[in-house]
């Protein structure tokens, strides 16, 4: 596989939604989402793992996240969002509406939902985090690392760079991540007890023009495993880009 660099990542992004493959940002980040609650309800179960402490950020991430606590709901878990930072764009608003309609409840702070919640799902920072964590996700990432409840994240760790993977440590620690059209290059080397990829949306053609190397997803699944470590090596230029 090729692993991406944040703005090969943005790029690709960016063509999906071009005028030569047409789709709409809805529609990616409807399937995103699917896939990523697919992914979760394959390792963990309502049984065990019913409540999920959803933490949406403020940008497409966040936006999976949501989509992806939707469906949970549908699969049998309870998700609770915190979603501290919202965009006014009708997307997002569209998606705390319908979060609502399921039922889903949203909270203020996080400190009390996560001392009931057997998971937390991080779509906190996708692949244009970069800098210093800022308020107030700051102080969520350092709950969240300070909890024991295990983390599955969307795309990266939130807090990762996205190139250079956990640098100072600042980052969440998940024990699943799944990754969105292709792993990450800070992801690289990096151990995680689940790692699937999911977004099964990218047109063949533009898989072989980004020379993806994309494994096939087995049947009708939007999600496929990976191998626990990321052995994916970019060509030369991504390095650069
Ligand atoms: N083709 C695909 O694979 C698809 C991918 N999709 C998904 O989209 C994700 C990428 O989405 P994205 O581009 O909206 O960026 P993402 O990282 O969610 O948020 C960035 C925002 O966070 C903030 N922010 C940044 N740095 C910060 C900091 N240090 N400290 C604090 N805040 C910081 C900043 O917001 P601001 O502060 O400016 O309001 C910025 O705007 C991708 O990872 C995948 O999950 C699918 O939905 C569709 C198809
Ligand atoms: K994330």
């Amino acid at each position: 596989m090729r692993l991406l660099g944040q703005a090969l990542a943005q790029q690709i992004d960016v063509e999906l939604m071009g005028p030569a493959v047409g789709f709409s940002i809805d529609q990616l980040m409807e399937l995103a989402g699917l896939s990523v609650a697919q992914a979760v309800a394959r390792e963990y179960t309502p049984a065990t793992h019913r409540s999920i402490l959803v933490c949406a950020g403020p940008g497409n991430n966040g936006g999976d996240a949501l989509v992806a606590a939707r469906h949970l709901r549908l699969f049998g878990f309870a998700p609770t969002v915190h979603f501290p930072k919202r965009p006014s764009k009708d997307l997002f608003v569209n998606l705390v509406k319908q979060c609502t309609a399921y039922g889903i409840p949203f909270v203020d702070e996080i400190e009390t939902p996560l001392k009931s919640s057997q998971l937390v799902l991080d779509g906190i920072f996708g692949f244009s985090f970069s800098g210093d964590i800022r308020a107030p996700f700051d102080s969520i990432i350092r709950t969240l690392k300070a909890s024991p409840v295990p983390i599955v994240s969307i795309d990266i760790p939130s807090g990762w760079n996205v190139e250079h993977g956990n640098v100072g440590g600042i980052g969440l620690e998940p024990e699943m991540l799944v990754s969105l059209t292709s792993p990450k290059m800070g992801v690289r080397g990096y151990r995680f007890k689940h790692h699937y990829l999911g977004g099964r949306f990218v047109p063949p053609a533009l898989a072989e023009k980004f020379s993806l190397n994309l494994p096939a997803f087995p049947g009708t699944d939007g999600i496929v495993r990976l191998d626990d470590v990321v052995e994916g090596e970019g060509p030369a230029e991504s390095a650069k880009i």
